[in-house]
């Protein structure tokens, strides 16, 4: 047997669920999720809107209390952490959200609101310390002259400025994992790029953990490089593996069907526009569908397995894991075959 011991992944979630009670009846946000991000890796949720990629973050970040399974963080579980675990894991989790401007308190100013966490965490010893360590975060997220920004507020920002403030005060505790929810899908397109420009870098200077939520195909294919990806379908992975990969060649057929949805500007391409689903309407998470809860909207619906039975993740190929029966039966036809 090996002595070598794998480290812990810096955050894993582990067979997670969670169940909102509510008065239109239980909504399962998210459905025996499992997923891991180690040191300076990034992990790209992507999905529908109302898929479950913001419950899946908060539940990361320890924002919410799953109703089943285990988030583990350096190797220990989130629910038996004594206080001061607590709190080291506090600070090295940090979220960026998508409004920078609901994020931001309007009357502080933007030295105020960097020299906080600083000074109560007692990183900067003196208002002094607190300026030139507050110059160098914006320095960081490429907002200069540094000086100039920190006496503003946010009323005096643009989105593109306010939300690197955003990142700026995310990074001022030095995090081990950054959980970025839809944080440029406010901005407009051209100062998007900025930002995600900026992100990148600081993803591989800082060697921080990433989990980036979007529902922009061509989002996670740029900030995604190098990492993985999670396709979330009604609380469910429905697919994972390399980003790349699964963008350039989804086998899910409900990743089929976001990447067909992809607007394209080239008119030779206009085909890739549909998407092959039998039906435009989402489910409700109130009332899913017995079996795969794709099924009334897949191209490849069987009767028999796809209506009566929960398709797991299974592996189709090396490094990619996809839940649908009629994929995974592909594969092991493929895999079957006699080599010729
Ligand atoms: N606190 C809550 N109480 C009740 N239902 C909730 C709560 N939070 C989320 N939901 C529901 O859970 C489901 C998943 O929501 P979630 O915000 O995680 O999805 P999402 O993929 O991030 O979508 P979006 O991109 O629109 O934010 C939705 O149906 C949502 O209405």
């Amino acid at each position: 047997m090996s002595d070598i011991v794998e480290p812990a992944p810096l955050i894993a979630l582990r067979d997670v669920s969670q169940v909102f009670h509510t008065k239109r009846g239980d909504v399962p946000a998210v459905r025996d999720v499992s997923l891991s991000v180690g040191a300076g890796d990034v992990l790209c949720l992507v999905g529908e809107s109302g898929c479950g990629k913001t419950t899946t973050a908060r539940i990361a970040a320890g924002l919410t209390a799953p109703s089943a399974g285990t988030v583990e963080f350096d190797g220990v579980d989130l629910a038996s952490m004594d206080s001061r675990r607590r709190h080291e894991f506090r600070r090295s989790v940090q979220f960026v959200h998508q409004d920078p401007y609901a994020s931001l308190n309007p009357i502080r100013s933007i030295f105020g609101t960097l020299s906080a966490p600083l000074r109560r965490h007692g990183l900067a010893k003196s208002k002094a310390q607190a300026w030139e360590q507050s110059k160098e975060l914006l320095e960081r997220v490429d907002l200069t002259p540094a000086e100039n920004f920190l006496p503003k507020y946010p009323h005096q920002l643009s989105g593109g400025q306010r939300q690197r403030v955003a990142v700026a005060r995310s990074l001022t505790l030095s995090p081990k994992l950054m959980i970025a929810d839809e944080a440029t899908s406010m901005l407009d397109v051209s100062i998007r790029v900025g930002v995600l420009r900026t992100l990148t870098r600081l993803r591989k200077e800082l060697d921080v953990g990433f989990i980036f939520i979007t529902h922009d195909l061509a989002i996670a294919r740029y900030f995604g490089t190098g990492g993985k990806i999670a396709v979330m379908y009604l609380g469910r992975i429905v697919e994972y593996g390399d980003t790349h990969e699964v963008i350039d060649n989804p086998r899910h057929p409900y990743t089929k069907a976001l990447l067909a949805a992809v607007p394209e500007i080239d008119p030779d391409q206009r085909h890739a526009h549909d998407t092959g689903l039998r039906s435009v309407d989402i489910p409700s998470l109130t009332d899913l569908p017995s079996g795969c809860s794709f099924h009334p909207r897949c191209p490849l619906y069987r009767e028999g397995d796809c209506d009566s039975e929960l398709p797991l993740l299974s592996s189709v190929e090396s490094g990619r894991e996809v839940a649908c029966h009629v994929v995974a039966e592909q594969a092991e036809h493929v895999d079957g075959e006699a080599p010729r």
